[in-house]
Order: C-alpha cells, then structure tokens, then sequence
C-alpha cells in the first residue's frame, strides 16, 4: 500500500497538518493546577479558538488541509470493540480505585463517539459520574489543555511515525490517544512506527526536526534525553523502511522557556534558520553531537562545537543564514523567544507562519527575504507554544 504520509523536510510546501482545536480542557485550569498542567497562566477559551480557527483559516487559504485529531479519535471510537477496549485501557493509565473505575466506565461507555471524545480532552468532574467530588481533585479524569500543541506527543518522520514517550504526566495521555489512533484508524494502515511511546525514558515532537530525506536534528532539552536520541537513531538506522542516516543531537538549555529545539531553532528556508542566541555560549559554542550507523548495528559518535559547518555538511550548502530571534538583542530576543518568535512553521520554502506579537523577529525575517504569515496569540501563547508547536505535518510535497 502507498503512503499515506511523507515528511522529508522542514520546508517542502505544506499539503495536510494534524491540529487539535482547544475545547473546554482550557477551562478546566484553574491557578492551583496550571503548573503540572504545564501552563504560565488561564486562558480565555472563546479568543483561544477565534485565534486557532484564524491560524487554520490560514492554512486553508494556503491550500494545507488541517486534519483534526479529535475527529480522528471519533472516527476510531465508533466501532464498539475500540470503544470498549480504549476505555479501559485509557483509565488504566491513571490512579483510580475500583469504584472509580467502574463508575467511570459505565458513563463513558453510555456516551457517543463524539460526546466520548470531547470529555477525554476536556476531563471528567467526579460529580458529573455521582462520585462525591473533593475541592483538592476534583476530577476523575484530568483535563488535556496542551493537546493543541499536536507536535509533541506525535512526530512524522518521512513516512513513519513516532508515538511519544512525554516527560510529563499532564501529556502523557495524548501519546496514548494518538497510539490508538495509529493502530485503528485506516489512514495509518501499515504506518512504520520507529518509536513506542513505552520507552523507560522521554522523546518529545519538538525536538525532532526532519533537516531532509536523510538528517534530523535532535534536541537534547528539559523533555528529550540523550538517552532516548541514541535509541531512535538506533531504531532509525536500523530499520530498512527508514531513510535516515544521520542524527545531528543538538544540546540546549533545560528549562521551561525553552522546552525544545523547536521553541529556540527552526528551518524557515533551503538555507535559512531562525535562531534564539541564548542557546549558544559567548563564543557561539554548542555541544553538537552526530550520530551515524557504525555499521554493527550500533551508533558512531562525532563531537561538533559550531552549528553553521554541521548545517552546511549536511545539508550540503555552501553558506548558511542564522537568523537570530529579536535580532539578537538583550531584552527583545529572551522575550519574544518566551512568546515563541523562533517557534516558525514553514509552509514552502521561505514562507512561514508565525505569532504576530513578535514584531522585531518579524521585521528581521522579512529583511532577510522571507514570508511572513502573522496570526494572533494573546490567548494561545499561553500555553508557550507557538505556530510550530500547534501543528505536525502530515504530508509536504518534496523539495
Ligand atoms: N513544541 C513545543 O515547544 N510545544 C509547546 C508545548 C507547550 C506545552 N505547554 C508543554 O509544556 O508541553
């Protein structure tokens, strides 16, 4: 069977995206909980979906089909066995007593698909089942604010997949949504799949940026270890269905303004890159790690100190252009990197997506030739992720 996905790059012109529109999970956080559910503050639901419709409407008028991953849960749930299977999986993963439990799974399995799928993402009220609700937990089922950040938790590799060991509890849920979703859904039939979500350590979606058909860079950040990055490259080089035969492990900061890679670096062109300074040392060291098969079965390790000559060997190029946030400036470049300005998506080469508020790193994008798709984020940015963040590509056209 043909593939159904194909990822070879960063840039190619962007075709069909995986989304998630923000439902009533956003106001199911309250400032006790906003922390573990990985928020900096409470957003207004109502401006948050007139933001990420604004954000879809662009990618329509750009021809990019938006596929949401809440109509993919649906579709999955229709079927009665699923349905009954993914239940009871899915209140496996959470500490909940018998009576809990059976409680639980009597109202799910009374709901449709449909009402089935927005409560998962929203959460579940104890009382909402007739269990008598405590003020400190008052659900039953937490609620899923980050999955509108469809980056993370899923990663298309060419035309593979990797389902996501998170970091955190409060998304760990959605790389069992999608786990399901792959083995159900037909548009996944005989998807490769390079990584399981089941891996004793973490990998997240934006740290793995596919530089093209053969190379992807890794961050090595707050939510993937260098661990994790061994054994995908391992997976990958092993695999004879998977094309890649370099991983270029990018070491940066761990902390939560710059969770991933793909908050402080992104591909925006053939040769262009958009850059938050404050990754690199004064000198503009980094610890570069390059990964390749050593033709055992195993990984062979070369140390690079500089971006640019990494970037350039592999991409093959004989000039790179870094584009740094903010323009590198001491106050504008740490605060439009917190509101996300290195966080581009690339809709074809040289033409991105981005948060509109982070107007200098707009300015400078725009003086280097590219362009530039502004959409809103007051509310959206709440959650510290960007347009990026907010989309995994299911097919780009190839370069
Ligand atoms: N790729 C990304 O950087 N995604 C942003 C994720 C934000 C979310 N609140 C999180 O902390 O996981």
């Amino acid at each position: 069977m043909n593939s159904q996905l194909q990822v070879n790059s960063e840039i190619g012109t962007l075709r069909e995206v995986l989304v998630h529109r923000p439902g009533p999970e956003l106001e199911n956080i309250t400032p006790d909980t906003m922390k573990d559910l990985l928020f900096d503050d409470v957003p207004f639901l109502k401006i948050a979906q007139r933001e990420h419709d604004q954000f879809t409407d662009l990618l329509r008028n750009h021809n990019v089909k938006p596929v949401y991953i809440e109509k993919l849960l649906q579709d999955i749930l229709r079927d009665g066995n699923v349905k009954t299977g993914f239940i009871k999986d899915y209140l496996a993963q959470f500490t909940l007593d018998s009576i809990q439990v059976e409680t639980t799974q009597a109202y799910l399995q009374s709901l449709s698909a449909h009402a089935l799928t927005t409560t998962i993402y929203a959460g579940l009220r104890s009382e909402t089942v007739g269990l008598l609700e405590n003020y400190q937990q008052p659900f039953v089922l937490p609620p899923l604010p980050n999955a509108y950040f469809t980056r993370d938790p899923q990663a298309v590799l060419g035309n593979g997949v990797t389902v996501n060991p998170m970091t955190f509890a409060a998304r760990k849920p959605e790389s069992f949504i999608f786990s399901w979703i792959v083995d159900h859904h037909p548009r996944f039939q005989s998807t490769p799949i390079w990584l399981q979500p089941t891996l004793p350590t973490h990998l997240e979606g934006g740290d793995e940026l596919v530089l093209n058909q053969q190379t992807l860079a890794l961050g090595i950040s707050e939510r993937t270890t260098r661990e994790a990055a061994l054994t995908l490259a391992e997976h990958l080089f092993n695999n004879p269905a998977s094309p890649f035969e370099t991983v270029i492990a990018i070491h940066i900061p761990h902390n939560h303004a710059m969770m991933h890679l793909d908050t402080v670096f992104t591909m925006v062109n053939r040769d262009q890159f958009t850059i938050f300074p404050g990754i690199m040392d004064q000198d503009y060291h980094l610890n570069i790690e390059i990964l390749q098969p050593n033709n055992k079965g195993g990984v062979k390790i070369r140390q690079a100190t500089y971006l640019k000559p990494v970037l350039k060997e592999s991409l093959g190029l004989s000039e790179i252009d870094l584009i740094e946030t903010g323009g590198g400036d001491a106050i504008i470049a740490p605060r439009e990197q917190w509101n996300d300005g290195s966080n581009n998506l690339a809709i074809a080469p040289g033409e991105v997506v981005t948060y509109d508020r982070n107007y200098r790193s707009i300015q400078l994008m725009r003086d280097h030739g590219l362009t530039v798709h502004e959409i809103p984020s007051s509310e959206l940015a709440r959650g510290r992720g960007g347009a990026r963040c907010m989309s995994q590509p299911l097919w780009r056209d190839e370069l």
